[in-house]
């Protein structure tokens, strides 16, 4: 029996001496760079450590609106006696400070820097009186409780410091990321290649919507589904529909495009009796096999040999099931690790469990994944029923929930693997 772990861990080793050969790209950052060509930003995976350029805060300064002061200055600071200093010159973020002198409050807005002597910022709400003086008003200003040293300051170095790995090699950038690469004043960033992958999905019943259905016809929800799938992982995709049942035509298609990184097929990998990837690639050595696993039983995967610039190449391929639910749960469960593992990154679904808010039986000698949703509760409830045909409730559901080989019934609140499908 070839479980579902089995057959990823081959899926990922024939992609694996892609991560060698990918090699990597400069990106620029501002954000004249994204907003320009947002598309060149989603899911991009850091290809080597980064290391910061500075330390965050680059120096101390105040996390309130209020006075920075000496510590020791208002040691004694009570409600029945208050200690009262005269007020230094206003600092305000991005002003130059000089120096603060003991025995005085200077009056300081958040993010500016903290003058050299004093050591903690009160907020405006706790002088008296609580607000800033006016030029032509108060001179003074009094606290009624003491400070700790440090209070309310962000001393320099406490997010990033200067030299350390800012972001490890695999890191896949989002805005946080982006914005601390930024923050530390690096203008760019060295990211793995996309993975160029063509997408051949294949039947001559199917049709691109828009066009008119001859009877027995149907719209192609593949191409468009992995497509989705495949960006989502970071991938770049060629996407070459193959509307014809003979090999020939499926072979030309592939040779036609052969300036990608894989190649991944879907549909025509079962029984019956004209079955287009299996009667092209099977020749060529790509093999065919059961994974004990509902839907996405039917796979395929191996290595073809390809001309690239004159050069024999041995393109790795991959060949999904047709059924709609198949080709997308079998590139959750294969090829989206495999392809993340490749670019360096962590696989991003985390096995999570909770209990079944119903009962249902499973086939025993499959590992089974219902699509369904985590109900407020906690609980996991199915949407619709096991077969592979029912891509609408897949498009509704937030969860793969796993049923194990070997279980025949599952009761209401047996605890269950999920991952969630919905980020
Ligand atoms: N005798 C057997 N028949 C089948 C077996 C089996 O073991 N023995 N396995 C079943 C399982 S499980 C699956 S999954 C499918 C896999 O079939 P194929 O990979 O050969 O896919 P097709 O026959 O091309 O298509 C299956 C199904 O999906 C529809 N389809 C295909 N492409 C698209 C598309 N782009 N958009 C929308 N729908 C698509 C197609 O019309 C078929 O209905 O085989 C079972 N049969
Ligand atoms: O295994 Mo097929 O993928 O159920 O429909």
């Amino acid at each position: 029996m070839r479980t579902i772990d089995d057959h990823r861990a081959e899926i990922t080793a024939l992609l694996a001496p892609l991560r060698g050969s990918l090699g990597s790209e400069w990106l620029p950052v501002s954000g004249e760079s994204l907003s320009a060509d947002p598309a060149r930003y989603l899911r991009r995976v850091l290809a080597r450590d980064l290391v910061s350029p500075s330390s965050l805060p680059a120096f101390d300064n105040s996390q309130m609106d209020g006075f920075a002061v000496r510590a020791a200055d208002l040691a004694t600071a009570t409600a029945h006696s208050p200690v009262s200093l005269p007020v230094a010159p206003r600092v305000a973020a991005g002003d130059v400070f000089g120096s603060h002198a003991a025995g005085t409050a200077t009056p300081i807005m958040t993010g500016a820097g903290l003058p050299e002597g004093a050591d903690a910022v009160v907020q405006i709400e706790k002088a008296v009186p609580p607000v800033f003086p006016t030029a032509s008003g108060d001179t003074h200003v009094s606290f009624v409780e003491p400070v700790a040293a440090g209070t309310f300051v962000r001393s320099a170095g406490s997010d990033v410091r200067e030299g350390e790995v800012l972001l490890a090699a695999g890191a896949v950038l989002g805005p946080a990321q982006f914005g601390v690469v930024a923050g530390t004043g690096a203008v760019r960033v060295e990211v793995r290649r996309r993975i160029r992958v063509l997408l051949v999905s294949t039947g001559h019943e199917i049709r691109d919507a828009g066009t008119a259905l001859a009877p027995g016809q149907i719209f192609d929800a593949n191409t468009v589904s992995l497509t989705a799938a495949l960006l989502g992982a970071g991938c770049e995709v060629v996407a070459r529909p193959c509307r014809s049942d003979d090999a020939d035509d499926l072979l030309d298609v592939i040779r036609d495009e052969p300036d990608v990184d894989l190649v991944v097929t879907v549909g025509g990998v079962s029984a019956g009796a004209r079955e287009v990837v299996r009667d092209a690639l099977g020749p060529l050595g790509v093999k065919f096999m059961k994974v004990a696993m509902q839907p996405g039983g039917p796979q395929g995967f191996g290595r073809i040999e390809v001309a690239v610039e004159g050069a024999a190449a041995a393109l790795p391929v991959v060949c999904l099931p047709g059924n709609p639910v198949s080709a997308l749960v079998s590139f959750e469960a294969f090829l989206r690790p495999a392809l993340l593992r490749t670019l360096g990154a962590e696989p991003l679904r985390e096995t999570r469990r909770a209990p079944s808010a119903e009962a249902f039986a499973s086939p025993p000698n499959h590992h089974q994944l219902r699509r369904g949703v985590l109900e407020p509760d906690g609980r996991l409830r199915l949407r619709g029923g096991p077969s592979s045909h029912l891509l609408h409730s897949y498009a509704e559901s937030t969860v793969l929930v796993h049923v194990p080989v070997g279980t025949t019934r599952v009761a209401e609140g047996d605890e269950l693997d999920f991952w969630r499908i919905d980020g």
